[in-house]
């Protein structure tokens, strides 16, 4: 009998962690208070009031970034900028960073450095240190990234917690991202058909094309939360897009909820790109990614505590038994798909289209 051989596709992403989960995932320790499962893990320290929380993500040329459309000092800020927003989603502040480097002979030395002034800016401007990492050789530029935080055990915040009644919010704007990797796919597209003397016009694009090269971790957010005294039932970042989130807040709450498309916050910018494509801009709201926002369950009675222009109320929680919905902007009421962006496809395509509303 030959080996079973389950392509990753047939489970994906999510399948996969789940089955490699139940390897190691009983191997206990009594100071774990989140193991697999949230944007970061949590572990009690002797002191028994503070907790350290735990993350790590990668970066994959090819997969993340495209080193033609990518400055060096960029990606270097991405880098941890995307790990400090899953401590963030977390209600903890970032500490201290390792960060591993696989490098491919074609870069050089200097590409390095100007990596590292951007990682060095995304330390100062989060307050951490860099504290070590590993560096080797590799096919393609590979960077993983890990960033320990801190948090109060009492302000440390799950996706798990939303209750039906809740009002599902998020901060700032949705779809520039990947509004932004639209542009620059379009661009490196011209670029090989027309010539390096070709000069693209960014300048109407800088906005999204930020977005997507120069995400912020929003710990100005929970700073804010902080000083207002408001503290949110669930939390995560949106990091594979905003349905795909909203279903992790409901499967760990064991809620349901309705999203409202027409409230859902975008940019001006994000539009104009929609509109120059002829796409649906809900469509990159929803299932878009890469916007790192954060997307929460807030009490009711906490709306009157927050400034109204720092995020906005996109929808609610519901009970388990209504499943995830979407109110589309012509009234229609449907379910959410769970979809964003996905590492594992069967086609292997590099594009990763989302689905039409
Ligand atoms: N290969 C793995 N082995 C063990 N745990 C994993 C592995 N991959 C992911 N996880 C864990 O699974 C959970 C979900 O991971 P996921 O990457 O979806 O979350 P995330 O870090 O918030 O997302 P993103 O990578 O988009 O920032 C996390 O707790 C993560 O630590
Ligand atoms: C060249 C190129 N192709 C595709 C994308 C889009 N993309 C890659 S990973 C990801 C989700 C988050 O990843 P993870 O869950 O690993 O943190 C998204 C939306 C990109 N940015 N650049
Ligand atoms: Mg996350």
């Amino acid at each position: 009998m030959s080996e079973p051989f389950t392509p990753i596709h047939e489970v994906g992403e999510f399948g996969l962690i789940e089955r490699l989960q139940t390897i190691v995932g009983d191997l206990a320790d009594p100071d774990l208070i989140m193991g697999i499962g949230d944007d970061a893990a949590v572990y009690r320290l002797p002191d028994e009031e503070t907790v350290h929380v735990i993350t790590t993500d990668a970066l994959i040329e090819g997969v993340h970034f495209d080193r033609l459309m990518t400055p060096m000092e960029h990606l270097g800020y991405k880098a941890i900028a995307v790990n400090v927003s899953d401590v963030v989603a977390m209600n903890a502040e970032p500490r201290y960073a390792t960060i591993t480097v696989g490098i491919p002979a074609r870069l050089s030395v200097e590409m390095m450095e100007a990596f590292y002034r951007g990682v060095r800016r995304a330390c100062e401007k989060y307050r951490m240190v860099l504290v070590g990492g590993d560096t080797t050789a590799a096919h393609m530029l590979c960077i993983s990234v890990t960033v320990v935080g801190e948090a109060r055990m009492d302000e440390v915040l799950f996706r798990r917690g939303a209750r039906p009644g809740d009002l599902l919010c998020v901060s700032g704007d949705l779809g520039g991202a990947y509004a932004g990797l639209k542009i620059l796919l379009e661009q490196r597209q011209a670029l090989k058909e027309k010539g390096p003397d070709y000069q693209p016009d960014l300048e109407p694009f800088r906005y999204v094309i930020q977005r997507q090269l120069l995400p912020e971790a929003r710990l100005d957010v929970i700073r804010d939360w902080r000083a207002r005294g408001v503290r949110p039932r669930a939390l995560i970042d949106v990091s594979d897009g905003l349905a795909s989130e909203v279903h992790h807040l409901c499967r760990h709450s064991d809620c349901g909820a309705i999203v409202y498309a027409s409230t859902i916050p975008v940019a001006l910018e994000t539009r104009e790109v929609a509109d120059r494509f002829a796409e649906d801009v809900d469509t990159y709201a929803l299932f878009g990614g890469e916007d790192y926002e954060l997307l929460f369950a807030l009490p009711p009675e906490q709306l009157e505590l927050l400034d109204p222009t720092s995020f906005s109320v996109i929808g609610e929680f519901l009970p388990a038994d209504q499943g995830v919905q979407v109110q589309t902007p012509e009234g229609a009421i449907i379910p959410l798909e769970p979809a964003g962006y996905q590492h594992f496809r069967a086609d292997n395509g590099t594009e990763n289209e989302p689905p039409s509303t």
